[in-house]
């Protein structure tokens, strides 16, 4: 198999399954290409990390602390007046990046240029006057609005907080402009209403009308419709279409929906583990997706047509944890094409004894654990693994040998250097790891040392 063909592997990814009704998309709104546009923000290098404490007693003991890279070197240019998905699983880095583009999480390191600043270097103060230009729209209609405050006073609020309007009428009046922009018409019958006395989409709505009411440039929607009924999301969408034409805004759309990113983005980023390994033109990304991990996740979209067989392959292992991120490629434990450079390390040895033991049952189980031991301690990030079985090593060996006859795909064994044994331990070392950056392919980047013509299987 050619593994840089688009068809998609058999990894199972979790995706919000539902798909919503939508229309046919729309065609976009300047006749400039999207990669013409001019950068409004530039992300350099960006990373969010954040330091976990772990229990008392863990720290007594001397451990316990631990690192999560919810960003972890992302490097974009947003361009003004596209919509760029950030699509990927939960626990990726969407919601982090999305967040830390606005300045409501503290980058750790990295730079994003904003009309000529750099919101990575500024405090919550001087942040204060950018925040009217960058604007969030929450994935929760019900929870982003007061209970007790009326429509009118909840949507003109930005607009107290920045010192733009004089007065309560003039903030009534203004507030009543954005109402009727975002399809609440008449005004009138909604800007004394509480949150309680309007449906989902009418409260989504009107957080959108809060979020525009200071003239924003850009909006960063964090599942938007996630929550709403499905006979509303596509009225959502189609407003913020609309709202982006006639205000001449700039999104990021964070999402696991990927029927709604095909619909409403220009170009979508696919994040992993704090990365994005995949950026291009939603169109490109749909047809001939590069990165396997991309391919899984469009694989794992429901098929419309129930007369059509869509593969429910078991999933290769769960995404890792953030605060122990795989070594190389950090798809490449899941990864079915992965190769020599993918970072391979100590806990992949132990992923493919768990497997060939669920696979082959209890007995074999009984059997080679004795032999192997403790798999708990084949973990961390290890080029070698050294197992201390005395005697017993020439059998070890084998063990190993005949995993590899049994299952010669496993793409672990690829990573597999050598196997020695001596003075009564067996040594496992892997080939040196990679770390993949982001390079073209075609019109589209990708992180993935397939496509990369100095690492790529010959
Ligand atoms: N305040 C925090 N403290 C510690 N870890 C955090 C914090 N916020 C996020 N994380 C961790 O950072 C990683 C990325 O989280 P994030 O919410 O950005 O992902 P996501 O892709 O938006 O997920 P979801 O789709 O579920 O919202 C996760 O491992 C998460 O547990």
């Amino acid at each position: 198999m050619d593994p840089t063909a688009s068809s998609p592997p058999t990894a199972a990814i979790h995706l919000c399954g539902r798909r919503s009704p939508l229309p046919t998309k729309p065609e976009p709104s300047t006749a400039v290409e999207s990669d013409a546009r001019p950068t409004l923000m530039d992300i350099r290098d960006l990373r969010v990390h954040y330091e976990l404490r772990g229990s008392a007693l863990a720290r007594l003991l001397g451990g316990g602390g631990a690192t999560v890279k919810a960003v972890d070197g992302v490097n974009l240019a947003l361009r003004r007046g596209e919509v760029l998905g950030l699509v990927g699983e939960s626990g990726s880095g969407k919601t982090t990046l999305g967040r830390a583009l606005l300045g409501l999480v503290p980058a750790t390191a990295g730079h994003i240029t904003y009309g000529g600043q750099d919101l990575a270097e500024l405090n919550q103060r001087q942040l204060r006057p950018m925040r009217r230009r960058l604007q969030m729209v929450f994935q929760d209609p019900h929870a982003a609005l007061n209970p007790s405050m009326d429509i009118s006073t909840a949507v003109a609020h930005p607009l107290r907080i920045h010192g733009l309007v004089g007065s309560r009428a003039e903030g009534r009046a203004r507030a009543a402009e954005a109402i009727e922009r975002v399809g609440l018409v008449p005004a009138e019958q909604f800007l004394d209403k509480l949150p309680v006395e309007l449906s989902g989409g009418q409260k989504q709505r009107a957080v959108i009308a809060r979020a525009i009411i200071c003239g924003p440039e850009l909006l960063v929607a964090d599942e938007p419709i996630s929550m709403l009924d499905m006979s509303v999301r596509a009225k959502i969408l189609e407003l913020m279409l609309e709202l982006r034409a006639d205000l001449d805004l700039t999104y990021v759309y964070i999402t696991h929906d990927l029927a709604t990113a095909k619909f409403f983005c220009d170009r979508v980023a696919i994040m992993y583990m704090g990365r994005i390994v995949e950026i291009g033109p939603t169109d490109e990304i749909f047809a001939d997706p590069k990165h396997p991990y991309t391919q899984a996740l469009l694989r794992a979209v429901p098929d419309p047509d129930p007369e059509r067989q869509v593969p429910r392959d078991l999933p290769r292992g769960e995404i890792a944890d953030a605060a122990a991120p795989p070594h190389g490629c950090s798809f490449h434990p899941r990864c079915p094409y992965a190769f020599e450079p993918c970072g391979w390390e100590a806990r992949d040895l132990r992923a493919m004894f768990e497997r060939r033991w669920t696979e082959l049952g209890e007995e074999v189980w009984e059997r080679e654990s004795a032999l192997v031991g403790e798999l708990d301690e084949i973990e961390g990030y290890q080029e070698q693994v050294r197992l201390k079985v005395g005697d017993r090593a020439p059998e070890l060996v084998s063990l190993l040998d005949e995993a590899r006859a049994h299952d010669p795909d496993e793409p672990l064994w690829r990573g597999v250097e050598s196997i020695d044994s001596d003075d009564g331990t067996v040594t496992v070392r892997f080939r040196a790891g990679v770390d993949p950056a982001l390079g073209p392919a075609g019109n589209i980047d990708v992180a993935c040392h397939l496509h990369n013509p100095e690492l790529r299987p010959k």
